[in-house]
């Protein structure tokens, strides 16, 4: 997806990049090659590839979930900074904070947001499975994402005790959503989530398919989850 694709096509989706936000994701583009020599960011290095795998994917998110309001939002294992700095670029009223069990990068998302001038955003490094014990974050946000993390089952309890209730869990999945889902049910119904929606559909240009979920908060997550470090990946809640 070279710039001028991913300008017309975020447009047809009602998303008009302003001068500022493109020059945005130009540093962002140049930051994420400059610094994934020293350190491993990402596989994907080529400019039209990152736009469309890395940039416009994370935004697809946006097509079925409203992000235009100022909304608490916690990306779980964003690596990188995906799917949430792409949708803060577009999206500047997001409250945005990060947790990633990698201190590496997340150096490389404050000098990021330094760079491009982010208000609002915090890096957190642990691990979702402490960080969501902690009161000043459990069950503070109003949208927690993940993209690239871990299956459902597991995935769910590292997310789900983060979000408030009434609030949304929105794990971004590629093929193999409907597996996870029937393994993932369990999880949900113990930590306090509903399956709402499935939206699916396929990324422009190499037509690969994706899956967004949309997972309601409907009440508490009881308070021994997340387990301790390690457990949810070993013992999954199926
Ligand atoms: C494959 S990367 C995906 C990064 C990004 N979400 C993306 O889509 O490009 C997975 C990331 O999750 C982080 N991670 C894995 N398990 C985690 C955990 N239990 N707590 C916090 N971060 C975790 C890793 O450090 C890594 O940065």
């Amino acid at each position: 997806m070279n710039k001028q694709q991913f300008i017309s096509m975020l447009e047809e989706k009602g998303i008009t990049l302003s001068p500022q936000q493109l020059s945005q994701f130009d540093t962002y583009y140049r930051l994420l090659v400059e610094w994934n020599e020293k350190m491993n960011l990402t596989a994907i290095t080529d400019e039209e590839e990152v736009y469309l795998k890395h940039f416009y994917d994370s935004i697809t998110a946006s097509f079925y979930v409203d992000f235009t309001k100022e909304q608490r939002l916690c990306d779980v294992g964003a690596g990188a900074g995906f799917p949430s700095i792409p949708l803060k670029i577009c999206f500047p009223n997001l409250h945005v904070t990060i947790v990633d069990s990698l201190n590496k990068r997340i150096t490389f998302l404050e000098h990021l947001a330094n760079e491009l001038g982010l208000q609002h955003v915090r890096f957190v490094h642990d691990r979702a499975e402490t960080f969501g014990k902690k009161p000043e974050y459990r069950e503070k946000f109003d949208l927690v994402t993940a993209r690239a993390v871990a299956r459902l089952s597991v995935l769910s309890e590292l997310c789900l005790p983060l979000v408030k209730e009434g609030g949304q869990f929105i794990p971004m999945k590629a093929a193999a959503a409907s597996e996870e889902l029937e393994k993932g049910k369990k999880a949900l119904q113990i930590l306090g989530g509903k399956l709402e929606k499935v939206h699916s559909f396929s990324l422009p240009i190499e037509e690969s398919e994706r899956n967004i979920l949309i997972i309601q908060k409907t009440k508490q997550t009881p308070k021994k989850y997340p387990r301790k470090p390690g457990t949810p990946n070993k013992q999954p809640l199926e």
